[in-house]
C-alpha cells in the first residue's frame, strides 16, 4: 500500500485556514485532520480533543521530553504542536491527513517530511487580513496587534512553501486546494 499524503496548511493568523479546512474536510471526507494540542485556553464552544487537545504548560513540556511532537512552535505566548504518532499512523495506513499549523512548525514539518505538500493561505490583502481576525471577536486587540506584527514576517516565507492559494472566497480556495491534492496523487514520485 502507497503512503497518504501530509498536507500542511498554513499561513497568517485569521486568512481562514480553519474555515477553509472544515470545508475541504465536508467536501473530501477522506482527509484526516491532525488535532493539535495547544496551551491555548479553549474559545467558546471548542472542544477537547475535537478543536485542540488543551494542554496545561507542564503537559506540553512532558510531551515535548517524551518525543511526542512531529514539530512544536511558540506563537504569541503559547505553545502549539503536532502529535507525532496519529500522523505517522494515518500516512502509513495510506490515508491523507492535513495540518493546520503555523509558520515555524511547517517549516520543521519540512525538514522531516520533504515530500510533504505545503500550502500557504493568502489573504486578498492585510487590511482583509486584519478585518477577518477582528471580526472573529475571539481575540483582544493586543492579540490582534501581536497576531498581525507576526503575519508580516509569516508571508515573508512564503517561498518556502510549493504553493500559495489566495482565500477571497472560501469556496474558490477550496477548490484551488482540492485540485493540488489531486494533482499530487497524479504526481510520478521518484
Ligand atoms: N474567504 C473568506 N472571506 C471572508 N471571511 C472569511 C473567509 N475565510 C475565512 N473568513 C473569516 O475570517 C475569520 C478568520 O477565519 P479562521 O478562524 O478560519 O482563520 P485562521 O487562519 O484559522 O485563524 P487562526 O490562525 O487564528 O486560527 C473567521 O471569522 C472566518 O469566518
Ligand atoms: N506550529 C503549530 N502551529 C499550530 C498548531 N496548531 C495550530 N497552530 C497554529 O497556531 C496559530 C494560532 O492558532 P489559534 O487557534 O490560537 O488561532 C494558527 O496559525 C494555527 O494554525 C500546531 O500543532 N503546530
Amino acid at each position: 500500500m502507497s503512503k497518504g499524503l501530509l498536507i500542511v496548511l498554513s499561513g497568517p493568523s485569521g486568512v481562514g485556514k480553519g474555515t477553509v479546512c472544515t470545508a475541504l474536510r465536508s467536501q473530501v471526507p477522506d482527509l484526516v485532520y491532525s488535532v493539535s494540542a495547544t496551551t491555548r485556553s479553549p474559545r467558546a464552544g471548542e472542544v477537547d480533543g475535537v478543536n485542540y487537545f488543551f494542554k496545561t504548560r507542564e503537559q506540553f513540556l512532558e510531551m515535548i521530553e517524551h518525543d511526542q511532537l512531529l514539530e512544536y512552535a511558540e506563537y504569541v505566548g503559547n505553545y502549539y504542536g503536532t502529535p507525532r504518532d496519529f500522523v505517522e499512523k494515518t500516512l502509513a495506513e495510506g490515508k491523507d491527513i492535513i495540518l493546520e499549523i503555523e509558520v515555524q512548525g511547517a517549516l520543521k514539518v519540512k525538514e522531516k517530511f520533504p515530500d510533504g505538500i505545503f500550502v500557504f493561505l493568502m489573504p486578498p490583502s492585510l487590511d482583509e487580513l486584519k478585518d477577518r481576525i477582528k471580526g472573529r471577536g475571539t481575540e483582544s486587540q493586543d492579540t490582534i496587534d501581536h497576531r498581525m506584527s507576526v503575519a508580516v514576517d509569516e508571508i515573508n516565507l512564503l517561498q518556502h512553501y510549493d504553493y500559495a492559494v489566495v482565500n477571497d472566497k472560501i469556496e474558490l480556495a477550496c477548490e484551488r486546494i482540492q485540485s493540488i491534492i489531486t494533482a499530487e496523487h497524479c504526481k510520478i514520485r521518484k
